[in-house]
């Protein structure tokens, strides 16, 4: 990641995963950004090097998942914004096509892609049938996977527990020796062996083929040792993205408490503020708009209607200890 160094032992090639101020607002029904709504996601920057497994942490509604949409190729953003493997994520589909780039999440919690199809995850058919029907698969990689995940190839579909079926899904998602992978929060479901095995094969994944993950999660269990690097977003906007050995650096808790503590300090912060906001007589939180948040004068950020996704200003994060940094009035996270 960057120039901080990594924990890859595959060719240095440059970037893999390269984000470069990222900004995104959800579109209105008309296609485009509400008049006067404030992006999503903005001035958000990330590079990503062949072995990073990197974790996405934050709190709920903080942009996790919508980073991990356009990163995956499933919004639109300016060509230049994200690239992966050096082409851009939405524009170029040969990247998701030919699984170089996978996505697992959302709406993948449903139904799974199945030979072109998107395919109930609840229909009547074996794990045997989903998994032997992905084509071009190597057929070492295949019983790996149906052994790191536990499947029992005549599980049906339609009969099988949640974490069964999860299992398949993942199994399935993992099939083709992806480059880089986007993991949206899939192992709710999984025991702790099926998890602990998983996180394994993910490392290895990236320790012997040079693969780059990016997981986002609010499950910490097993994951101690496990990313090679933390990202810390809040309010679409990039606070934090440092080698895990910082981490461990700036903070002498586990993970989870560490991240506790940033989360505990971002909710602080966002209560004082609206007190702040209460006491001026303006309304606690911002006006919503359509689900995007709207700030300012709507009159004055229509002129952003058409330009959804440009860039915006560069953001900064450098943070080397834990008593170095605060949470600035805009939110990004300062030394
Ligand atoms: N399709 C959409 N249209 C408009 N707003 C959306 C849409 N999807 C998500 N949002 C908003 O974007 C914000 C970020 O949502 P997102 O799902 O990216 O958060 P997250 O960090 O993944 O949260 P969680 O941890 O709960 O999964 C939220 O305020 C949400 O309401």
């Amino acid at each position: 990641m960057g120039n901080e160094g990594t924990a890859t032992s595959a060719a240095d090639v440059g970037p893999v995963v390269e984000v470069k101020n990222l900004r995104f607002t959800y579109p209105g029904i008309d296609g485009h950004p509400p008049p006067g709504s404030a992006p999503l996601i903005d001035g958000f920057s990330l590079s990503l090097r062949a072995g990073d497994r990197c974790l996405l942490v934050g709190t709920n509604g903080a942009g996790k998942t919508t980073i991990l949409k356009i990163l995956g190729g499933k919004h639109m953003v300016d060509p230049e914004m994200v690239r992966i493997l050096g082409r851009s994520a939405f524009h170029d589909t040969a990247l998701t096509s030919s699984g170089d780039l996978s996505y697992l999440g959302g709406e993948w919690r449903r139904d799974v892609a199945f030979a072109g199809f998107g395919v109930s995850i609840q229909m009547d058919i074996s794990a045997e049938k989903m998994i032997y029907g992905v084509s071009g698969v190597d057929p070492q990689r295949r019983d790996e996977l149906i052994n790191v995940l536990d499947i029992d190839l005549s599980w049906r579909m339609h009969k099988a527990s949640d974490g069964q079926r999860r299992r398949i899904q993942i199994c399935m998602g993992l099939l083709k020796p992806f480059k880089v992978l986007l993991l949206d929060e899939i192992t709710v479901d999984l025991d702790v062996l099926a998890r602990a095995n998983l996180l394994r094969y993910l490392s290895k994944e990236c320790e012997e083929r040079g693969a780059t993950i990016i997981y986002a999660t609010h499950i910490f269990d097993g994951l101690e040792d496990w990313p090679t690097h933390v990202v810390y977003v809040a309010h679409g906007k990039l606070q934090l993205a440092v080698p895990l050995e910082k981490v461990k650096e700036m903070s002498n808790l586990s993970l989870m408490r560490t991240v506790e503590s940033w989360l505990r300090k971002e909710r602080d912060e966002d209560r004082r503020r609206r007190q702040e906001r209460k006491a001026i007589g303006l309304p606690e939180h911002e006006k919503q708009l359509e689900g995007t948040r709207v700030t300012g004068d709507p009159a004055r950020s229509a002129v952003q209607v058409m330009n959804n996704g440009w860039a915006a200003g560069r953001l900064h994060s450098t943070v080397a200890g834990q008593e170095n940094f605060f949470l600035s009035s805009n939110r990004v996270l300062r030394q």
